[in-house]
């Protein structure tokens, strides 16, 4: 199975281009106003137009209710939900039904005990993305930066995608893969200069030194 790589976070049309321009297979793009990444519906519509099924279209959304979810629908029309909060199984059930879009299920992971809430999210998620569990006094429970330990997923038997996210940038990216086995790696923190604001030169070194990780392992 080809790697994938999300971009997650982006805000401006000429770093999503870089985005799609390098290779992204995903871009993400933030529903969630604590955010320093937070995209207003119009704003969302401009660049969801922009990306021309180059890539995948991820809205990230907290614990978002219905009508939230309405209007992302209509603004970006994403093809896939992340929904990074406290959502329950039955909440990823509804929104899959509502909705008619696979979700990608965010785990926070911080020791092996997290990693329990697995099989209940397995039975209904599409996909799922392994990242740090946020500090308890933290304005967002991820776009942090900060890693986990990757370790913890080392004999992780999962019959479900799964992507790795959390402080990853292009000098750890090769380490994350090689530890998880993960199908996809997700970053947004590791390729800003600033928070919030996405650097066109890190985007390019990050989609590249994952792809290069990539070749390694299938020789
Ligand atoms: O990016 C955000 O601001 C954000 C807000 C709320 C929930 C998740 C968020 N980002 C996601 O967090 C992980 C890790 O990001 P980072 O590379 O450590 O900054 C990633 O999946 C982002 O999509």
């Amino acid at each position: 199975m080809p790697l994938l790589v999300k971009i997650c976070g982006l805000s401006t049309r000429e770093t999503l281009q870089t985005a799609l321009d390098a290779g992204a297979d995903m871009v993400g793009f933030v529903f969630f106003p604590p955010s320093p990444r937070h995209l207003s519906l119009e704003l969302g519509r401009d660049l969801g137009r922009q990306v021309k099924q180059r890539a995948l279209k991820v809205a990230l959304t907290v614990d978002a209710d219905d009508a939230t979810l309405d209007n992302i629908m209509d603004a970006l029309a994403p093809d896939i939900f992340q929904l990074h909060g406290k959502e329950s199984v039955a909440r990823l059930r509804d929104i899959k039904q509502r909705f008619g879009r696979p979700v990608m299920k965010a785990v926070p992971v911080e020791t092996a005990v997290d990693l329990a809430a697995l099989p209940g999210y397995a039975a209904v998620a599409d996909r799922i993305l392994f990242d740090a569990r946020a500090p308890k006094d933290a304005t967002r429970p991820g776009g942090l930066g900060a890693p986990f330990d990757w370790h913890l997923l080392e004999n992780l038997k999962l019959a479900l995608p799964y992507m790795v996210s959390g402080g990853l940038h292009a000098q750890n990216v090769a380490d994350a893969l090689r530890i998880t086995r993960a199908g996809g790696v997700d970053v947004s923190s590791g390729v800003e200069s600033a928070p919030g604001v996405k650097d066109p030169e890190l985007i390019e070194a990050f989609i590249r030194a994952a792809r290069t990780t990539q070749e390694l392992s299938v020789r």
